[in-house]
């Protein structure tokens, strides 16, 4: 069932990036709320009793997606689905794929849509959650497109960290986490992809007047008060 709820764009101001060639737009993403998770039981397609309210977190490598969704979670309480953390996971459970992921992660590329998913799409059925943050996905058109396809939903916000490459190198190197990917090698790579693959999804997204770009330079706290009104403007609206 399609249900429209009243925009939201007056509590937002357009925001811009110096990746993206066009500004984005206000926020009117409520308009796509209510297409759903939809769960097939015996041929019959049910709707999900609540419809998810998805927020997509991108930016690049080191841009500090992760670091912001731990704030967004404490002070908004949205489940925080990082898809690297989850393609991670994997590599450590020995999964089948495992080798596969990890092999993808080294060189600093793409692990395949379906694979990533499926990863996501677990989660959020099992979860009792129904407002999700999804940290460093969709990274390609491909996807995107996937996404849409398998858990049959669009984001409803998606937020764009927007930072220079100098300074995204500069975290990663000094991330001390022990991942494969924070060496110059795979960052060199993952910057190229991010450009190549991941710039279209933020531009598709900010033409659907979905994104929200946040200057991710500064203090931890200080980017966070770009977020928090977003987040707030989100809580009014529902409540
Ligand atoms: N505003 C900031 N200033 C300085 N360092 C930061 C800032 N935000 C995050 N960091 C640090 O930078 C590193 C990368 O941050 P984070 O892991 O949040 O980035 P990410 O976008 O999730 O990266 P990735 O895509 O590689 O997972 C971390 O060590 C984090 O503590
Ligand atoms: O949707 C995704 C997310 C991640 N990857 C791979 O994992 C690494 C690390 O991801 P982070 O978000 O930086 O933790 C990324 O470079 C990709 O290799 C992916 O393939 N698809
Ligand atoms: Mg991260």
């Amino acid at each position: 069932m399609w249900r429209r709820v009243a925009s939201l764009s007056s509590f937002f101001s357009s925001s811009s990036s110096s990746f993206l060639p066009q500004t984005a737009s206000r926020l009117n993403a409520w308009e796509s709320l209510t297409t759903g998770i939809a769960q097939q039981a015996n041929g019959v397609i049910v709707p999900k009793e609540k419809t998810p309210f998805i927020t997509f977190v991108l930016g690049g490598p080191g841009s500090g997606k992760g670091t912001q969704c731990i704030k967004i979670v404490e002070t908004f309480g949205f489940t925080h689905l990082s898809a690297g953390d989850l393609l991670r996971r994997e590599i450590a459970s020995n999964s089948a794929d495992g080798a596969m992921i990890l092999n993808t992660i080294k060189e600093g590329k793409i692990v395949p849509s379906q694979v990533t998913v499926k990863l996501l799409q677990k989660e959020m059925e099992s979860s009792d959650s129904n407002k999700f943050l999804i940290d460093g996905f969709p990274r390609t058109e491909e996807n995107r497109v996937s996404f849409e396809r398998i858990i049959g939903v669009e984001p409803n916000v998606v937020l764009f960290f927007d930072c220079p490459e100098e300074e995204m190198v500069k975290r990663v190197l000094n991330r001390n986490q022990g991942r494969v990917d924070d060496n110059l090698e795979t960052i060199k790579t993952r910057l190229k992809v991010f450009e190549a693959l991941s710039l279209p999804v933020i531009n598709y997204y900010s033409q659907r007047g979905k994104l929200y770009t946040i200057k991710a330079v500064g203090a931890e706290d200080e980017i966070f008060e770009q977020v928090r009104p977003i987040f707030t403007a989100i809580e009014q609206a529902v409540a």
